[in-house]
């Protein structure tokens, strides 16, 4: 019989992808004992101009090159096939249906706790995947209580008085404590519209996938 797996989605921009990203979902795939961890880059963002960012086909190859070191990473490109706005709650019923037998645990930055309620159906993303919330330098993560007190009360709330629970299979919401890192692909950019460097901030073969496309205002090698 194939076993179940634990599956965590860690959906993002990846504008480009950097450390921050990759210490964070291998700290989520040790500490939630994940078999897999899929990163799933953006197609067209629900809230962000596409004018704005990288083609997609530049994001998925640079997230490409990020994750090849570690088994256990992967890349989707399921929002980027997809037509029209890429909200999470469809990427989560489709990813549902392909993998019917595991379970998904759904990785956000604690960055993306203050805007959850304004994405489409989110009270509706527990039906397919557990919450696991990561700190992230600079955003306060207390918001992630009581926004996560109202999706616990959902489905299974802890008594009166209790704290909300650290990551418990008891529960669909969890919070996961990671190493801080300061890392943001905004600065990334800066930096490299800036002419400064971006070494040791992400992967060389990221760099080299940048320089080599002339992305982010560098000279085309
Ligand atoms: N340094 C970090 N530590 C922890 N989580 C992070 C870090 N950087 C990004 N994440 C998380 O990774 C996911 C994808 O993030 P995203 O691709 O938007 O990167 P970003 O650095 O926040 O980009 P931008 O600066 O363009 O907003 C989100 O859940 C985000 O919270
Ligand atoms: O589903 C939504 O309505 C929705 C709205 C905003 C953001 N998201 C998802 O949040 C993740 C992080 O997005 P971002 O803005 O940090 O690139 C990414 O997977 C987006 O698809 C999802």
């Amino acid at each position: 019989m194939i076993q179940a797996q634990r599956i965590g989605l860690m959906g993002g921009s990846f504008d480009p992808p950097h450390h921050g990203h990759l210490r964070a979902a291998l700290e989520a795939v040790e500490a939630l004992r994940l078999d897999r961890l899929l990163f799933i880059p953006t197609g067209a963002h629900p809230f962000k101009g596409e004018s704005q960012r990288m083609p997609p086909q530049h994001r998925l190859a640079m997230t490409r090159l990020a994750i090849a070191d570690e088994p256990r990473f992967d890349v989707s490109d399921i929002e980027i096939q997809r037509a029209g706005t890429a909200y999470t709650i469809d990427t989560l019923r489709d990813l549902s249906q392909q993998f019917p037998a595991d379970e998904l645990i759904l990785l956000l930055g604690a960055d993306l706790l203050g805007e959850l309620h304004l994405w489409k159906d989110w009270r509706e993303l527990l039906e397919y995947a557990h919450l696991c919330v990561m700190n992230r330098p600079g955003y306060d993560a207390r918001p992630a209580c009581s926004l996560a007190s109202g999706v616990l009360l959902k489905h299974q709330a802890p008594p009166d008085g209790e704290p909300i629970p650290d990551y418990d299979d008891q529960y669909f919401y969890g919070a996961l404590t990671i190493r801080d890192l300061e890392i943001s692909s905004t600065d990334l950019r800066q930096r490299l519209r800036q002419g400064r460097s971006i070494r040791y901030f992400t992967p060389e073969p990221v760099i080299a996938y940048i320089q080599e496309h002339g992305l982010y205002g560098q000279a085309t090698q």
